[in-house]
Parts: structure tokens; C-alpha cells; sequence
């Protein structure tokens, strides 16, 4: 390993700065266009020796885990909160441009609706039982090293006041010293824990540990790899005003707020429309907002979250007729000939995309699609088939629901122009 100079010139995809250097680029996490640094480097990965001249752009990060000076660790939640908010938002609009740029599509990317600080609702940390104590906290990049946080910025401050009770439930069930993952997502009537990766327990465990973690307020429902162990109260949502109780384990958007910022722009994608397909529905996120205006038929994957959907659906009074379908659409996309009977579709997938699912929809007559990606790669791909297919690409707004992490939401609006 060397340690030499560096420049940093840009950010990268990953939210590293890039210096270019005679044998390509290197990538040094946590630093910043504008910094000139000593650099240990490993082939095209550097590591911060020493910043000799900061970039006067950069911020003072709010975190006393940020970094690579964090207590306990770089933890691997934030990448980016040292950088200038202007570059952020930039960087954060360009992933978009530079991934449809790639596939030949000429459109004009909105600007970054911004996160703030304290509104991630749902959180996946990384726990493991030692003597002493239950480690919680994020990964270190690219190592098994759990930073054990105390505070938390992207977090809703409700959620770290109650790091210590989460702590107690990882505790009382982790049977040994392997480490598993706790999703955790704050409800409107309490937090909803997911325990995943955990070897399988005893009755005896089991038994003991509900025992501690009754005593435990606020607590929604604990689950172990989806199958509920305790569920004092059911964990409630909000769709808009619509009220849903997502599975153990479901999908569920990570902030309120970037909820709010898509459902709003796929309502104005999907206007009038008498019938709307959404595709990869979740437990209703889209279908059951729409649903107040049209008729809708939510297609997914995940059985417990297509009961998760019916049963919201039924419970509200009011909305227009709301169908739904379990359905691989990776395997069996809906059909061109079956989507005719719709006059707009929204897609959602997870990060893979919906390649099989554009094709067909490439083929079909419907006039109007709100596509909702949280990867722009697999987006461009799938915008670009649609584009051949005879779409047009009128509006792509980026939208940022994972605050300092190199991720970013985007919602496109297409149209099938008149013959
Ligand atoms: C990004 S989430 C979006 C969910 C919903 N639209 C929302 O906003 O809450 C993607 C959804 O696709 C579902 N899914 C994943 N693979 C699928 C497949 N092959 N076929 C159908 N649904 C799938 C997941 O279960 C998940 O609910």
C-alpha cells in the first residue's frame, strides 16, 4: 500500500470522491471535490491518511458516528454528510441524468425534492449479542464490523429515544453470538420489530423472551423471519388518511414524507383515469390513495401484503371498486392483451426493475404510466424499452428518501402520444 497525494475531482456513483490519477481513478470515501489529501491506496481504493487542504465547501457532519474519526467505528449509514447541500442535490439529480443519459433518453430532470433530518421511519440495523451488551447499530462499509450508534440524524428522534428498548428485545431473543438484522418501523401504534437472520429458537427462548419484552411499552409487534411472536397491538399506517396494517417484515416506505411527495406526483400522472393497474402494490402505498378516485387493481407479489391490501381496502368506506392479484411479475408480467382494460398503470418494483413487465407494457394501448424506481439504472433500462415501444418520457423528479446514502427515489410520467 502507498500514500500519496491526492486531488478529488468528483463524486462517484457510490458518493466517493474520485481523484483521477496516471493509473485511473481512485476512490476515497468521505471526502470531497476540492480536497487535497494524503491518501493510503490500495489498487483504486484510497484511504484518508490526512486532509491537507479540506475542500472550503465541505460541512461539519452532525453525527458523532460519521466518518472515518466516528465513535466506534465509520458507520455505514451516511456517506455524505460532509458534502456542501448544493453539491448534494446535485449529485443526487445527476445519478438520474447520467443513468438516463446512458440509454439515450433526452429528458429534463427535475430538482431534488430534499430529505431532512429525523424522518426515517423505518430503519434495518445490524445487531449481535455480546457479554455485556446487544451491539445496534449500521454496518461499517464494506465490513461486518457493527458501529454500536447512540444518536442517530436520519432517524425519527421517537426511534432513538427508544434504541435502548430495541436493544433489550435483540437481547432477550438472540440465542448466541451471531450477528442478525432487526427492521424496525415506527407505527402509529408502536414499533413494529422484525427480527431476520436469527437462528431458530426453543420454546423455552421464546416463552422467556416475551416475558422481557412485554414489559416493554410501545411495542406494536415482534417477528422473527415473518412469523409473529408477540403482537400486543396491531401496527397501523397511514396511506394518505387510509389505514393499513403492513405484514411482519412487509415493504413500507422509509420516510412519510417521500410517501407523500410520490403518491402526489403519481396522482397527477394518473389524473382522470377511470382504471389504474398498479403493479408491485405492496400493501397499497398507490392503490389505495388511487382507489379514491378510480378503479384499481393492485397486483404483487407477496401474499401477507396482498392481505395486508384487501383488508384496508375493506375496512374504508368509500372507494371505488379495488381488485387485487397475487402475481410474479417478473415471471408472468401482465400481458399487453390484459392491460387494455386500463387507461394508466403505475409500476413500483424492487430494485431489479421491471424488464418483462416494460416489455409488455411496450406492446399495449395504455395512454398513461407513473414509473417509481429506487434504482436509476434498472429505471433507464426499463424506460428506454418503453420509449421504443412508442412512449414519451414527459417529467422525471428525483426524490430523496435515504437522506446522506448514495440513493436516491425517482418517479417518471410517460404517455402513449394520440395516433
Ligand atoms: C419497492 S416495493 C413497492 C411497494 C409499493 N408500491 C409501495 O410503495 O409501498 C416493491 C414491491 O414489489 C414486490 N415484488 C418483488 N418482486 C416481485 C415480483 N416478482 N412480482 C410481484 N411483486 C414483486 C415486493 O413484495 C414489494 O412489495
Amino acid at each position: 500500500m502507498s500514500a500519496i497525494t491526492l486531488d478529488i475531482t468528483r463524486l462517484g456513483a457510490e458518493g466517493d470522491g474520485i481523484a483521477e490519477t496516471a493509473n485511473g481513478p481512485v476512490y476515497v470515501p468521505f471526502s470531497h471535490p476540492g480536497d487535497r489529501l494524503k491518501v493510503a491506496v490500495e489498487k483504486s481504493q484510497g484511504t484518508i491518511m490526512a486532509i491537507t487542504e479540506p475542500s472550503p465547501d465541505r460541512i461539519a457532519p452532525v453525527c458523532r458516528h460519521f466518518g472515518p474519526d466516528g465513535e466506534n467505528g465509520a458507520c455505514g449509514g451516511c456517506s455524505l454528510q460532509h458534502v456542501d447541500p448544493a453539491l448534494y442535490a446535485e449529485f443526487k439529480r445527476g445519478l438520474v441524468v447520467n443513468a438516463l443519459r446512458s440509454k439515450g433518453i433526452d429528458v429534463e430532470v427535475g430538482a431534488l425534492i430534499a430529505a431532512h433530518p429525523g424522518e426515517r421511519r423505518r430503519a434495518v440495523f445490524a445487531a449481535r449479542k455480546t457479554e455485556k451488551e446487544l451491539l445496534l447499530g449500521f454496518n461499517q462499509a464494506g465490513s461486518h464490523h457493527i458501529v454500536n450508534i447512540s444518536e442517530c440524524a436520519v432517524l425519527k428522534p421517537s426511534i432513538v429515544a427508544r434504541l435502548e428498548d430495541i436493544r433489550i428485545v435483540g437481547r432477550a431473543l438472540a440465542p448466541n453470538a451471531e450477528a442478525f438484522r432487526m427492521a424496525v418501523l415506527e407505527t402509529l401504534t408502536g414499533l413494529d420489530i422484525s427480527v431476520e437472520g436469527m437462528p431458530k429458537l426453543s420454546d423455552q427462548q421464546r416463552q422467556s423472551a416475551i416475558a422481557i419484552i412485554l414489559k416493554l411499552r410501545g411495542i406494536a409487534r415482534v417477528s422473527v423471519d415473518g412469523e409473529i411472536l408477540i403482537e400486543p397491538t396491531r401496527p397501523i399506517v397511514r396511506f394518505g388518511d387510509i389505514e393499513a396494517s403492513p405484514p411482519a417484515g412487509g415493504f413500507t416506505q422509509a420516510t412519510v414524507e417521500a410517501e407523500e411527495a410520490m403518491a402526489e406526483l403519481v396522482s397527477g400522472i394518473v389524473g382522470k383515469a377511470k382504471a389504474v393497474a398498479d403493479l408491485f402494490a405492496g400493501s397499497g402505498t398507490f392503490a389505495l390513495r388511487l382507489a379514491q378516485q378510480s378503479k384499481v387493481h393492485a397486483v404483487e407479489g407477496d401474499a401477507p401484503s396482498v392481505a395486508a391490501l384487501e383488508q384496508a381496502a375493506r375496512k374504508r368506506q368509500g372507494l371505488k371498486p379495488l381488485t387485487t392479484e397475487r402475481r410474479d411479475l417478473f415471471r408472468r408480467p401482465m400481458m399487453a392483451s390484459e392491460l387494455k382494460h386500463f387507461d394508466a398503470v403505475v409500476f413500483d418494483p424492487p430494485r431489479a426493475g421491471a424488464e418483462s413487465q416494460s416489455k409488455e407494457l411496450a406492446r399495449s394501448t395504455v395512454r398513461k404510466i407513473a414509473a417509481v424506481s429506487c434504482n436509476p439504472l434498472t429505471l433507464a433500462r426499463d424506460l428506454s424499452i418503453l420509449v421504443a415501444g412508442g412512449y414519451r418520457v414527459v417529467a422525471v423528479t428525483p426524490i430523496d428518501q435515504f437522506l446522506w446514502s448514495p440513493h436516491v427515489e425517482v418517479v417518471a410520467a410517460l404517455e402513449r402520444p394520440k395516433k
